[in-house]
């Protein structure tokens, strides 16, 4: 068994808050700002988190259920976005050099070789099976899947993050990632399938099929976590929860991506509930049913972009906003610092 998961400093936290309400701004006028401010303060066990150290890895994978025609582009570009990254020319390659992040690109389940690329090369299976007839993967891929992502957090703590990021690069990964969100938190197909990477309303359809199709399998079976994401998950997807697990048994919180990041974080919750209280929410993607997913994990996303991109690119976007934060939690002056009347 690996190592557990511990509360957040509730004693930080609250003397964090104390600051917040010591510094010269009306009470609450930072608003996300203070409360970002003060988990990190939890999280790190000081009134005064450190700056932020982010660090991005992006597991990448194939899904079998692209064989149903559930997304717009072919399986080949998976690959081919992983060479993309090596490149240097991806988003998450700009953001990543823009926050100043360490960014490592993890094969954990692509089609098709990619030899001498500048990555990590942890393939587990090329590929998942195809979810709609069977289970996409075996328990012990699985556990293979958990353990790259749970390696990979470690790799990155140790060369000194405080702050995770799991980005996702796996063409149809939308549709693994909706037929967890309905097992995992019970929620209906028609209100979490969306379009992905731009499907048409006939491609909707079919995909709605498809992972209905895939969910009848399992009905009136009781699952584990780790057998959920063997019968419906994603390698990639199987690798974040592994990730999001570690930070949190590091004492490391992890700032949640996209659909496919919010798919894997409700499967880490699934396998050990206690991670939940280190996941932060970034953004709030445009495809369908993410909002009812973060409700699901009891987060609420900082910003609403308009984005669905994956690899990590919602979560970089907000690191600033949360460096911020910190800032401003650090460094403004209080009322009797600065010799400013505090309200009556
Ligand atoms: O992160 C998101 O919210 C998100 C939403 C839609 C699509 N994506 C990305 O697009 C790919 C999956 O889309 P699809 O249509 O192939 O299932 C995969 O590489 C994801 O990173 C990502
Ligand atoms: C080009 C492309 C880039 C991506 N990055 C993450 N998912 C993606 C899907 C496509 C199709």
């Amino acid at each position: 068994m690996t190592q557990s998961i511990a509360l957040p400093a509730h004693a930080s936290y609250q003397a964090a808050l104390q600051r917040q309400n010591s510094l010269t701004k009306p009470a609450g006028s930072l608003g996300v700002l203070e409360t970002v401010a003060c988990r990190f303060a939890a999280w790190q066990g000081q009134t005064i988190p450190a700056a932020l150290t982010p660090a991005i890895t992006v597991f990448a994978g194939d899904h079998g259920v692209t064989a149903e025609g559930v997304s717009a582009y072919p399986s080949i570009v998976t690959g081919e976005m992983v060479k993309n990254f090596a490149a240097g020319g991806a988003a998450i390659c700009v953001l990543a050099r823009a926050i100043a992040a360490r960014l490592e690109v993890v094969d954990v389940g692509v089609l098709g070789q990619l030899p001498d690329l500048p990555i990590v090369h942890a393939k587990v299976a090329a590929g998942t099976a195809n979810l709609a007839v069977e289970a996409a993967m075996s328990t012990t891929e699985v556990e293979a899947a958990l353990e790259v992502g749970r390696t990979a957090a470690r790799r990155a703590i140790e060369q000194g993050a405080n702050l995770l990021i799991a980005g996702d690069m796996g063409i149809g990964n939308t549709t693994p990632s909706a037929a967890l969100i309905c097992r995992l938190a019970n929620l209906e197909v028609d209100l979490i399938v969306g379009r992905g990477t731009g499907i048409d309303d006939a491609g909707l359809a079919n995909k709605r099929r498809v992972v209905a199709q895939a969910l009848q399998r399992l009905q009136g079976q009781q699952l584990s976590g780790t057998q959920v994401l063997a019968e419906l998950g994603g390698l990639e997807i199987a690798a974040m929860a592994g990730f999001y697990l570690e930070g949190a048994a590091q004492g490391v919180p992890s700032l949640v991506d996209g659909f496919i990041a919010s798919a894997a974080a409700l499967a880490a919750r699934a396998i050990d509930p206690a991670v939940a209280a280190w996941l932060l929410a970034s953004h709030r993607s445009e495809e369908t049913g993410h909002r009812l997913a973060l409700e699901a994990l009891g987060l609420e996303p900082l910003v609403e972009l308009g984005m669905r991109l994956g690899e990590g690119s919602g979560a970089a976007t907000c690191v600033p906003l949360l460096q911020l934060a910190i800032k401003l939690h650090a460094e403004m002056a209080t009322f009797a610092q600065a010799g400013v009347t505090e309200k009556d």
